[in-house]
């Protein structure tokens, strides 16, 4: 009777044992603990379509973290910023362990709740083909070039008012003086060779230079893939309010959507309200999310987000960065210092810079800015669906030397579409 009574003890040990694993673990379960949200894998509910080019960074050596700060990181600060510090912020997910019950006493626990704590996740549009769909976005930057320019060309013989009708019109898009001098040289050979004769040959000469003025043989892959040793690491860079924050996240859905597991990183800590709208872009698909204090430093955040995207076996780690321009100085510590602490872990793959298109020239000013203080591997254009200029494009790409390789087109979590130069010209004639 005795041996019984133990028997069935120790069988709703086991059974209880096993379910409470199983609601932490299982996937889709989200364990909030201080400052961390636990990663989840939820990227097998989406189709892995993707009209987004991912690809891999150099190789990636998995350094075991160093105890000692190398000469180049400062010091670390009597606060608990320095990021090996930091390491205690991060809580150890609530894994359920088995209590310290006698199984004698261990009844078979009713059958948990699961749905009550299953967070409920966006459906991601399909990401193939995105810039075609959202391509009326950038009507307000279609008509100028398209109507005027193609107006002029299609009027036959044009006199030299003509030609300087074209210029105005082209730099007015924010085409930029050095792409409208190649482009109306490029229009003035085609037509002295005779090759338009119509409005149609017109529209193709015109779409062709233009097109090539966009370097299409640029790698606008974004380097997002994990390496055989550790996960991508993408920085988000750029001044406030110019849509990083919104970027990452868009970017995250994207990556989730294509099957891969995220893991975000709030090193925008001077804002605790942009740490916040991370966590939800982050929530909505399952992504985690490492943040810190209001005010902590952003270097150490970044770092904590590279060691749990380790320890979680994520794919990609993005981190949105602070971008306040208060002095160059103090932007070059800040950033320089991130890139410098991520890389104690896992090389940085990929530098994004956030621009907004509706702020025209002082938008590249800032980005120039940026581009000294850390080497930018890609610009991400947003608000282009607020702007007439969409031929900014050709003067970032013309004046930092970097591809845009991606635009923001709208607001909503899925308006995000990769830069394909022959799409965004089409939009624009
Ligand atoms: N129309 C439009 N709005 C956008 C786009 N991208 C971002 N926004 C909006 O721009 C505003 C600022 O975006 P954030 O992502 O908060 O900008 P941020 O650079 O992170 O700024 P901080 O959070 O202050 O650091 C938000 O209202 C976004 O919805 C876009 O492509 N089109």
């Amino acid at each position: 009777m005795i041996a019984l009574v133990a028997l069935i003890g120790l069988t709703g040990y086991v059974i209880s044992r096993r379910r409470r694993i199983s609601i932490t673990d299982k996937p889709g379960d989200m364990a909030p603990t201080d400052g961390v949200t636990r990663q989840v894998d939820k990227s097998g509910d989406y189709k892995a379509q993707s009209g987004f080019n991912f690809s891999q960074g150099g190789t990636a050596t998995l350094e075991a973290p160093k105890p000692e700060p190398t000469p180049e990181v400062p010091k670390p600060e009597p606060s608990a910023s320095e990021p090996e510090a930091s390491e205690p912020e991060i809580a150890e997910p609530e894994i359920a362990e088995p209590e310290a019950t006698e199984p004698e006493v261990v009844e078979p626990e009713p059958e948990p709740e699961i749905t009550a704590t299953e967070p409920v996740l966006d459906e991601i549009e399909p990401t193939a083909g995105r810039l075609s769909r959202l391509r009326g976005r950038l009507s307000r930057s279609q008509g100028a070039i398209g109507a005027s320019v193609l107006g002029l060309l299609g009027a036959g013989d044009l006199d030299e008012d003509s030609w300087e009708e074209i210029e105005d019109t082209l730099v007015m898009s924010d085409l930029g003086t050095g792409a409208t001098a190649t482009v109306v040289e490029r229009l003035r050979e085609e037509l002295a060779a005779g090759k338009v004769r119509t409005a149609d040959d017109a529209r193709s000469a015109l779409r062709k230079i233009l097109v090539e003025q966009l370097h299409p043989e640029l790698d606008r892959s974004v380097r997002a893939l994990p390496h055989a040793d550790g996960p991508a690491v993408v920085l988000v860079v750029g001044v406030n309010g110019v849509g990083k924050t919104t970027t990452t996240g868009k970017l995250a859905r994207v990556l989730v959507a294509d099957g891969r597991r995220v893991t975000l990183g709030a090193a925008d800590t001077f804002r605790a309200a942009a740490a916040d709208q991370l966590q939800t872009w982050g929530e909505r698909v399952g992504a985690g999310i490492v943040r810190g204090k209001e005010g902590a430093d952003p270097a150490a955040v970044a770092f904590d987000a590279v060691s749990r995207g380790i320890a979680d076996g994520v794919d990609v780690v993005l981190i949105d960065t602070a971008g306040r321009l208060h002095t160059k100085t103090g932007l070059m510590d800040e950033l320089g210092k991130v890139k410098r602490v991520v890389e104690k872990k896992v090389p940085v793959d990929e530098v994004l810079l956030v621009l907004d298109a509706t702020v025209g020239q002082n938008g590249l000013t800032q980005a120039k800015v940026f581009a000294e203080v850390v080497s930018l591997t890609g610009v991400v254009l947003t608000k282009l669906d607020g702007t007439a200029k969409g031929g900014i494009v050709f003067r970032i790409q013309d004046e930092l030397g970097v591809p845009v390789k991606l635009v923001g087109l709208g607001e909503g979590a899925d308006d995000l579409a990769p830069f394909e130069p022959e799409a965004f010209v089409d939009a624009l004639l």
